[in-house]
């Protein structure tokens, strides 16, 4: 550790904010964790075991109140991320929220004006998916447009399995809610429409689900976009994109494994969760939210790109049970993130 260390608090030290910890204790330099936020104390006590320069505390007043934080990262689920980023804006402290910024448009916009009223951008929305090196690439390559103009994206978004705790909306708010911020991010517009078209139910879906469905998004500027999103596909885990342009075709997000030939079959290892999926990217994107916040800069997502996916997100759910698009409306960008 040395003196010009980030001290950064990580509130909710459960699957997310865990491995957070890890990454900041073993991989990311000019940070350490000082604060492990979480109300188990199971949970906390087995944080503070990787985060050897932490204290431990059941709440974020009372990481605030010992002054014990230069910035903050927020795992905690997305139902709580108002009340954790309210009182830490207060304090004007640099923070990496993970996505949602929060449930709904409502609370985004709350979020928004407490930020504008400190007068200083402080948070970054943890839309990591902008820090994958081939999303990168892909985005550089469209913006080039050396294939020609963009046309259309096909992408899909697979995941092995989720908990009985994942519910129907959460296809919407969960996952999807990922595409929401990186197509526009790609393509260079604006989401306008949502439609959601179910197909035949997987058999293997959790009887309390519905999918998988397809979700098409119409952008400002014509591109169109469908998304498969599929959380039952047991075979691992698989976030590829096709972006489909005048001259011809780029895709990213093919399995990179190790390749086998065996018994007259060739095989290519893939990935079985995001963990792995996204590392790079998860270090990438926390690397840079330390080097911004010591520069007193955003280096990624911000606020306001935290509320148009929340506003996504709305019409998303309600695309879920509408035949037909549901149309995307936004405000005027404020001047303080124009
Ligand atoms: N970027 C990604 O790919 C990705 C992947 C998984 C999860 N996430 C996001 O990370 C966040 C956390 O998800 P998770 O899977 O780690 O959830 P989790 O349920 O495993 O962990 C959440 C933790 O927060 C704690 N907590 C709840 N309320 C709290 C509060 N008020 N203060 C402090 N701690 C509190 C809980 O006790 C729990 O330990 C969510 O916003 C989720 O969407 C992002
Ligand atoms: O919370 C997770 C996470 O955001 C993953 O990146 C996404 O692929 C999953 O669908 C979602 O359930």
């Amino acid at each position: 550790m040395t003196n010009s260390e980030l001290r950064v608090g990580v509130v909710g030290a459960g699957a997310m904010g865990f491995d957070h910890i890890k990454r900041l204790t073993a991989t990311i330099t000019g940070a350490h964790v000082s604060a492990v936020v979480e109300p188990d104390a199971g949970r906390r006590e087995a944080a503070l075991e990787y985060a050897p320069l932490a204290g431990g505390y059941a709440n974020i007043d009372e990481a605030l109140a010992a002054g014990a934080m230069d910035a903050v990262l927020i795992a905690t689920p997305g139902q709580f991320h108002e009340a954790g980023l309210l009182p830490c804006i207060a304090a004007g402290l640099p923070i990496l929220c993970e996505k949602p910024l929060t449930q709904d448009p409502e609370s985004s916009w709350r979020v928004l004006e407490a930020e504008m009223a400190g007068g200083k951008k402080l948070i970054q929305v943890g839309f990591m998916r902008r820090f994958d090196r081939e999303f990168e690439a892909l985005r550089e390559l469209i913006a080039s447009e050396r294939v020609g103009e963009l046309l259309m994206i096909h992408a899909v978004h697979r995941n092995p399995s989720v908990p009985d705790s994942y519910i129907q909306p959460m296809l919407i708010t969960d996952s999807v809610v990922h595409e929401f911020d990186v197509v526009p991010w790609l393509a260079g517009g604006s989401v306008a429409s949502i439609e959601v078209r179910h197909g035949r139910r997987n058999p293997n879906t959790p009887d309390h689900l519905r999918e998988p469905i397809l979700v098409l998004m119409e952008l400002d500027n014509g591109v169109l976009v469908d998304v498969e999103m599929n959380v039952s596909v047991r075979f691992g885990y698989q976030v590829a994109t096709e972006a489909v342009m005048a001259d011809g075709i780029a895709r990213i997000g093919q399995p990179s494994g190790v390749q086998v030939w065996q018994d007259a079959t060739y095989s290519i290892g893939e990935h079985a969760d995001f963990t792995t999926r996204f590392v790079e990217a998860y270090d990438r994107q926390v690397q840079a939210w330390v080097d911004g916040a010591k520069r007193g800069e955003i280096a990624g997502p911000t606020a306001w790109d935290g509320y148009k996916v929340a506003v996504c997100c709305k019409a998303g759910v309600e695309a879920l049970e509408t035949p037909g698009p549901v149309a995307v409306e936004l405000p005027p960008v404020p001047d303080f993130y124009a």
